[in-house]
């Protein structure tokens, strides 16, 4: 990308704000202010465009995100993009975990004209900490002071320099858990408590940065036990086995919550996470007729509590409640299909979809799966979690023993190819692929990379041959034929869904058959 001046790209800029203040003004939103102080009004905005913007608006949100980023970057020079960011950022996310772990903003008073002095607010924390810690502890008013000053420069707390006090804004004010304000039913509340205690926690930030360590290491990242995570935590254990373990629950909890959020993606204006999208179109693929509806088989690979399975049930009932419901079997290990089997039971849903789905203990890297009769095997969110060899036992294990009519259905997160998305969106995604590579030797995918992948599969099983198309958007496009081709296996046509491919979705469905049938 290239602009012969700062107005050039800033044009462009102006253009996108153009579209999204036509749209909050057409909103007639109680309260619109764009302020740093103002946490409900600009709350509100994005919120706003969240549930009500268009495609178009959406679109211009990211771009915003994308040309800014540019034009700071281009501001900066090229010395400076490079430098800005590791002489900044360590002590940025050192100062976000200060005020998360002694929980500074909570002290502070919310409202108009509330404020502290910075000796009040040391005084809180002494008190606070004495009592976390069961010991007298006295803060220092120059560490407090210094750490407020340079959180402020970033927009978390406000200082009055007369009266030397400190106030909200609106980021620190994200600090609490916040209900959503003028626009259900999006939720209850957002708060970013649970992401920054995992995003912050040492051993965590560690894993980031033990990538290159884990890879001379182990010589490559292909074990889920042989990772930057497993440096880190100083643990031979794999990243679910040390969550599953109840010396980490808390842990175990943060996480959960900061996977909310960051699911949500509301704030994040780079993906959509549609994460019914899968269940929505399953539904395509089921048989009308009722006798042949209550034969079919859905298996759900890794399935975990069967809500991916429940889903599909209710938009099924939704459609016909008087036909009868297909067979679900959730497989998953042990642990989950406990918990998934109480919980249906205790459930309040029909009698009809509990008993429509049973549970199963597999585990789909050591056992063979045996011939199950299954038409359709689901995998939801949970190939990224696998290397490319572990990705091929998992089929290794199923393929064999699969009906020849029978189909694979991969939901998952999915790489743009390059120049498909603004670089913002590809650098969150690009982002999620290094955790993956970090925490569990995964990997997020592009559509080659998959196409890739069934070609290795092939090759490694010459007498079956796999089928592959794919579908960018999570709608499943019946007019890509299956590619059988071993030397360039890629979806033959482009999705013809209008306009819907270029959204910024966050999933893509592969769908493998064999190729015989
Ligand atoms: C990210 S979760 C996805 C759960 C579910 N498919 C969904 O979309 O909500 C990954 C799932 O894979 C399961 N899993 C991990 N390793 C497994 C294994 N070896 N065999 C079977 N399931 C496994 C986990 O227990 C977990 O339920």
């Amino acid at each position: 990308m290239s602009w012969s001046t700062f107005e050039e790209l800033g044009n462009e800029i102006l253009a996108q704000c153009k579209i999204l203040d036509k749209f909050v003004k057409g909103q007639n939103l109680e309260k619109s202010e764009l302020s740093f102080s103002n946490y409900d009004s600009w709350q509100a905005v994005i919120d706003c465009l969240n549930v009500n913007g268009s495609e178009v608006e959406k679109n211009a949100r990211t771009d915003l995100l994308n040309k800014t980023a540019d034009l700071r970057d281009l501001v900066l020079g090229p010395a400076g993009t490079v430098v800005w960011p590791a002489l900044t950022y360590p002590y940025q996310l050192s100062t976000l975990k200060i005020l998360n772990d002694f929980s500074i903003p909570q002290i502070i008073p919310r409202g108009k004209g509330k404020s502290k002095t910075f000796s009040e607010i040391t005084k809180a924390l002494s008190e606070k900490i004495s009592k976390d810690l069961d010991r007298r502890f006295t803060m220092s008013e120059d560490f407090v002071t210094r750490v407020i000053r340079h959180a402020s420069t970033f927009h978390i707390l406000a200082i009055d320099e007369g009266a030397k006090t400190v106030s909200h804004t609106a980021p620190s004010q994200a600090f609490f858990k916040n209900p959503i304000p003028s626009i259900p039913p999006i939720g209850d509340a957002y708060s970013v408590q649970s992401t920054l205690t995992i995003c912050l926690d040492l051993r965590f930030l560690n894993t980031a940065f033990r990538i290159g360590d884990a890879l001379l290491r182990y010589g490559d990242i292909v074990e889920p036990y042989e990772t930057a995570f497993n440096l880190a935590f100083d643990t031979p254990y794999d990243y679910l086995r040390y969550m599953a373990d109840a010396d980490n629950l808390e842990l175990c909890e943060a996480m959960l919550d900061h996977l909310t959020f960051v699911m949500s993606s509301r704030n994040m204006a780079t993906r959509d996470h549609d994460q019914n999208t899968l269940a929505k179109n399953v539904t395509s693929k089921i048989p009308s007729q009722d006798s042949e509806r209550q034969n079919f088989k859905i298996v759900d690979m890794g399935g975990g509590w069967g809500d991916v399975c429940i889903s599909i049930a209710e938009a099924l009932q939704d459609t016909d409640k008087d036909k009868p419901l297909p067979k679900f079997v959730v497989k998953d290990l042990r642990r989950m299909i406990n918990n998934g089997q109480n919980q249906l039971n205790t459930s309040d849903l029909h009698e009809s979809i509990k008993s429509s789905i049973t549970f199963e203990q597999y585990d789909f890297i050591r056992d063979r799966n045996r011939e199950d009769n299954a038409d359709i095997y689901m995998f939801r969110f949970v190939m990224h979690d696998w290397s490319d060899s572990r990705v091929v036992t998992i089929l290794n294990n199923i393929v064999p023993y699969m009906k020849s009519t029978a189909h694979i259905l991969i939901m998952d997160y999915i790489i743009p190819k390059p120049d498909m998305f603004p670089l913002v969106v590809e650098r969150l995604k690009r982002t999620m692929d290094m955790a993956a590579m970090s925490i569990l030797a995964g990997k997020e995918r592009t559509e080659d990379d998959w196409g890739q992948l069934i070609i290795r599969f092939n090759k490694e099983n010459p007498n079956t041959k796999l089928g592959f198309r794919f579908c960018p958007n999570s709608e499943f496009c019946t007019d890509h034929e299956l590619c059988t081709n071993n030397e360039s296996c890629k979806a033959i046509k482009p999705c013809t869904h209008d306009g819907l491919c270029n959204r910024k979705r966050a999933f893509g469905v592969v769908e493998l058959k064999l190729a015989s049938s």
